[in-house]
């Protein structure tokens, strides 16, 4: 990466850190909730059958999830839900959850998300490679909602994790996932600097607007 557009990136993230932080944390529960009930009204919530969601940090900072994890579980027509589990070395793996009290259960890591421990997974495929997720469900620290673009935490988990994916999606000649950014409003920025490995959103959901 040119080292330009490395210290736009890392200027970006900075910014979006200190307004996370200044939101206060019964607008941040509110927008969430906002923002679930949005993903729950989008077209291709209906549509999919599985479900890639990460589960919020524990410190906050990001929207929670929560509430659409629990709509998704509670409801009549369920649909699978994956979880995130960072691998050493830098992979990320997507992890089948069969029940909302597994989801509740589990230890938070080294950064405070809720994940399944190594040996909990030690007999779960990575979802990933049949392809099984036709929605993902994405955080960002930004997103450029008129671009369709994010700028995520700068370890390239999640721009892998897409990629990948969609080739095993395209192998059994299967549609791309659909990609929905999630975020606050004070997340939501006109531009984000971005590479060619960035992958853009199919859809971003604030609380006020679900774009395109
Ligand atoms: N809830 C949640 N789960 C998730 C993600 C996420 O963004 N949110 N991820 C999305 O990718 C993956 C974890 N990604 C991470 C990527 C970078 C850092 C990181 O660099 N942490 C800093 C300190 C924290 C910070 O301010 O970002 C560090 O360790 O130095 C942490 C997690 C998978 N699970
Ligand atoms: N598809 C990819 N293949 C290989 N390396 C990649 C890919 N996508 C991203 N990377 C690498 O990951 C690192 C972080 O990338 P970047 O700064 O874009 O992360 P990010 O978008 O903030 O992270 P994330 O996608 O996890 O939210 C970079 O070194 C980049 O080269």
């Amino acid at each position: 990466m040119s080292s330009g557009l490395a210290a736009l990136k890392r200027a970006a993230r900075q910014e979006a850190r200190l307004r996370l932080r200044a939101i206060p944390p019964e607008h941040m529960a509110e927008q969430s909730r906002a923002v679930c009930e949005r993903v729950r009204a989008h077209p291709s919530f209906a549509a999919c059958t599985g479900v890639a969601v990460y589960l919020p940090m524990v410190d906050g900072l990001e929207l929670d999830t929560w509430p659409l994890v629990e709509a998704i579980f509670d409801s009549s027509s369920p649909k699978r839900v994956y979880v995130p589990k960072i691998e050493d070395g830098g992979h990320m793996r997507l992890l089948r959850a069969t029940s909302l009290a597994e989801l509740r259960a589990l230890p938070a890591n080294r950064w405070g998300c809720p994940e399944h421990t190594d040996e909990m997974a030690v007999a779960l495929d990575d979802a990933t490679l049949a392809g099984e997720m036709d929605l993902v469900i994405v955080p960002a620290l930004m997103f450029a909602p008129a671009t369709l673009m994010r700028l995520g935490r700068g370890k390239g988990f999640y721009d892998r994790f897409l990629a990948r994916l969609d080739v095993a999606r395209r192998e059994r000649g299967l549609a791309p996932s659909f990609k929905l950014g999630v975020g606050f409003a004070e997340q939501m920025a006109e531009a984000v600097p971005a590479e060619a490995h960035d992958i853009r959103m199919d859809a971003i959901v604030s609380p006020v607007a679900t774009c395109p």
